[in-house]
Order: C-alpha cells, then sequence, then structure tokens
C-alpha cells in the first residue's frame, strides 16, 4: 500500500494587487449581490464570469419556497452565459456574497454542484476557469477549479 498526497497552489491577494479585469469583475460580482433574490437564508451572493471578448456576465442565487427549486449565483451566471454566448469561453469567475451584516469577511467558496458545473464548463471549452473568491480581507484566486475539486467525475471517466 502507498501513502499518496496532494497539493493544490492557489494564491491570496488584496483587490488591489489584482489586474484592473479581475478587480472588475469582482466589483460586478459584488454589485450582483444586489440582485439575489434570499427570501429565505438571507445569504446574498454576486458571481460575475469574464468571457474571452472580455464581455462580463452577472448571477445571482435566486432562492424557491421549494428549496431544490432555487439556484446558485455562480450557475445562474454560467447558465446565462452558455445560453447566450455559447460560442465565447468562459475564462474567469468571481463570487463574492453579504449577509445580514454586509460583505463576507471571509472568502465563500462555490457548492459542490456548481464546482462540478464550472468543471464541465473547462471540459466544454478545454481552458481552465480561473477563479477569485472575494473576502473584505482578501481574496483567493485558484487557476483552475480542479484545484478546488480533485478526483472529479468528468465524460473522461465514462469511456
Ligand atoms: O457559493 C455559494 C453558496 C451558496 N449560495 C446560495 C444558495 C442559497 O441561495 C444560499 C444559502 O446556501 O446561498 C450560492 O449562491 N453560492
Ligand atoms: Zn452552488
Amino acid at each position: 500500500m502507498k501513502n499518496l498526497s496532494l497539493s493544490i497552489s492557489y494564491q491570496l491577494a488584496q483587490l488591489s494587487e489584482l489586474a484592473p479585469e479581475d478587480q472588475h469583475l469582482i466589483h460586478s460580482a459584488i454589485e450582483a449581490t444586489a440582485n439575489s433574490y434570499a427570501h429565505y437564508s438571507h445569504f446574498h451572493v454576486g458571481a460575475a464570469i469574464r468571457l474571452d471578448d472580455g464581455k462580463e456576465i452577472i448571477g445571482a442565487n435566486q432562492e424557491n419556497a421549494a428549496f431544490p427549486s432555487g439556484l446558485c449565483a455562480e450557475r445562474t451566471a454560467i447558465f446565462a452565459a452558455q445560453a447566450q454566448c455559447p460560442q465565447h469561453r468562459i475564462v474567469a469567475l468571481a463570487i463574492a456574497a453579504k449577509n445580514t451584516r454586509g460583505l463576507l469577511a471571509q472568502p465563500v467558496p462555490p457548492c459542490g454542484q456548481c464546482r462540478q458545473v464550472i468543471l464541465e464548463v473547462e471540459e466544454r471549452y478545454g481552458n481552465p476557469v480561473r477563479i477569485l473568491l472575494y473576502g473584505t480581507e482578501g481574496v483567493l484566486v485558484f487557476h483552475s477549479v480542479k484545484d478546488l475539486l480533485p478526483f472529479s467525475f468528468e465524460d473522461g471517466n465514462m469511456k
């Protein structure tokens, strides 16, 4: 038997240290929190996607009295992008969230289902998606969802 281990690399940055286009995308995600319908959790999540032509598409979580019928901010943004601009690759995704006390100090990571959907985006377009998780105390930067989803299941596993 072998003992194996995995390591992931990611960055912790201040907003001002990021490239202007990443700072812009994060501001768009923060603004998108205002479009959240979080009637039940009061947890407002905003997401912003950058396409390969520089266009941004935003999303926000949408809840429902039948809880599973709602959708996370990340997937509203991804599905909107793929529905409106399927020919353009998704190159980056920023996420921000606020609760009743305001914007969160610590970054909020995407849930497992959203990670799986981002993985499919990477496979579909053949490029990594840069993920920017915003917190008022710092931004976590991942260069691919694969760093957030090791041992992932994808199309290739069925062949
Ligand atoms: O990364 C996350 C985590 C949670 N939510 C939403 C789902 C639900 O509406 C609320 C509480 O889980 O926050 C997101 O949109 N993205
Ligand atoms: Zn999610």
